[in-house]
């Protein structure tokens, strides 16, 4: 007999056939996002879950008492609670590498609409403002051959660090766990604390995990440590930012700009000063949705699941979960 799997999220026609020929399998067919309580429903006889940063704790877990494996269509897994899912030897998969390049291309455009003010002056065009004034009020600041910053050079820090360092001529700093030297080779950058990464880049470009360790990593101290002229860029998640402290900064020209894929709430509130602001970019995180490489994504994760339930090994285990296969 086949495994059971429950498809939380839409997948393409594809990839939904896929799964049909080695499980039996349920989906979600409602037009909005499926709700917790209508998730926390289906889940009694499944063995398998495929789902997109839906939160995967003791309670969910408890409403799942045939649950295998837990495929998530993101690489990003800060909505496992590894604890719970360790204590019930649930195999928990994710979707690293298809998306580096794509992510990585937004992160280049938040750092060129920052620099070179493009929402803003779209806005002015659109409304009938044609505005190119000698005296500079609406002038951007250079990318090329500036100093990038990236927090978290993993594998789509490194990506972007690529187009700084080939296609903008930038000079690369980087702070991470660890140091890596094949990426200081290929890319001439240099590791540094992350106070200096802070006081010395033009561009500084956070692409760390959300974990305990990465929370408010971004607050006012390291704001204020940040050049005025600095432009930030938060690609990761939203909660590796203190937004009350990016506020304040951006408010009282502490940094010059920030570019922002993602928020501490998202969907982030109407209300949100950082909506105000015309020295801040937003984005409703949107960094790997292009139409390749969400299919590339979704078809990883069917792998994942399809494997994982069948007995096989997954190619994408998160880490701290890979101890569950032995
Ligand atoms: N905005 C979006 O749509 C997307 C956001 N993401 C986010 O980006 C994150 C990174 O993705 P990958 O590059 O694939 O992960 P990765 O695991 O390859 O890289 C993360 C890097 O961060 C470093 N790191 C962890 N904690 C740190 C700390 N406290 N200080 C400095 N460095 C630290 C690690 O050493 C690692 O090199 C994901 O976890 C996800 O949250 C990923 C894809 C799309
Ligand atoms: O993959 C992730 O972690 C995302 O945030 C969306 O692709």
């Amino acid at each position: 007999m086949k495994p059971y799997v429950y498809l939380a999220r839409p997948v393409p026609p594809e990839v939904e056939d896929y799964i049909s020929q080695h499980c039996s399998y349920k989906k979600w067919e409602g037009a909005e996002p499926i709700t917790r309580k209508e998730l926390l429903e289906q889940l009694g006889e499944a063995q398998g879950l495929l789902i997109t940063g839906e939160k995967i704790d003791d309670e969910l877990l408890d409403h799942a008492p045939n649950l295998k494996a837990v495929s998530n269509i993101s690489v990003g897994y800060n909505n496992f609670d590894l604890e719970a899912m360790q204590k019930r030897n649930i195999i928990g998969t994710n979707t690293p590498d298809v998306l580096n390049e794509t992510v990585a291309d937004l992160g280049v455009a938040l750092m060129l609409s920052a620099a070179r003010r493009i929402p803003e002056l779209d806005k002015l065009v659109k409304e009938g403002k044609w505005e190119n004034k000698d005296d500079g009020p609406l002038f951007g600041v250079d990318m090329h051959g500036k100093t990038l910053g990236i927090i978290g050079m993993g594998r789509i820090g490194e990506a972007i660090g690529r187009r700084a360092k080939f296609g903008f001529n930038m000079n690369i700093l980087y702070h991470n766990r660890n140091r890596k030297m094949d990426t200081e080779k290929a890319l001439d950058a240099t590791f540094v604390t992350q106070e200096e990464l802070l006081q010395e880049s033009d561009f500084v470009l956070l692409m760390v995990p959300f974990t305990q360790e990465t929370k408010h990593l971004m607050g006012r101290e390291q704001f204020s440590q940040m050049k005025k002229s600095a432009i930030f860029i938060n690609t990761s998640r939203g909660q590796t930012v203190d937004e009350d402290s990016l506020i304040e900064a951006l408010q009282n020209n502490v940094i010059f700009a920030a570019g922002l894929d993602v928020f501490e709430q998202e969907p982030v509130s109407p209300d949100n000063p950082l909506l105000q602001l015309s020295n801040v970019v937003t984005l409703p995180h949107i960094g790997s949705a292009t139409h390749q490489t969400r299919f590339e994504m979704a078809k990883l994760a069917a792998e994942n699941l399809v494997a994982a339930v069948n007995g096989e090994e997954p190619s994408a285990v998160v880490p701290e979960l890979k101890g569950i296969l032995k």
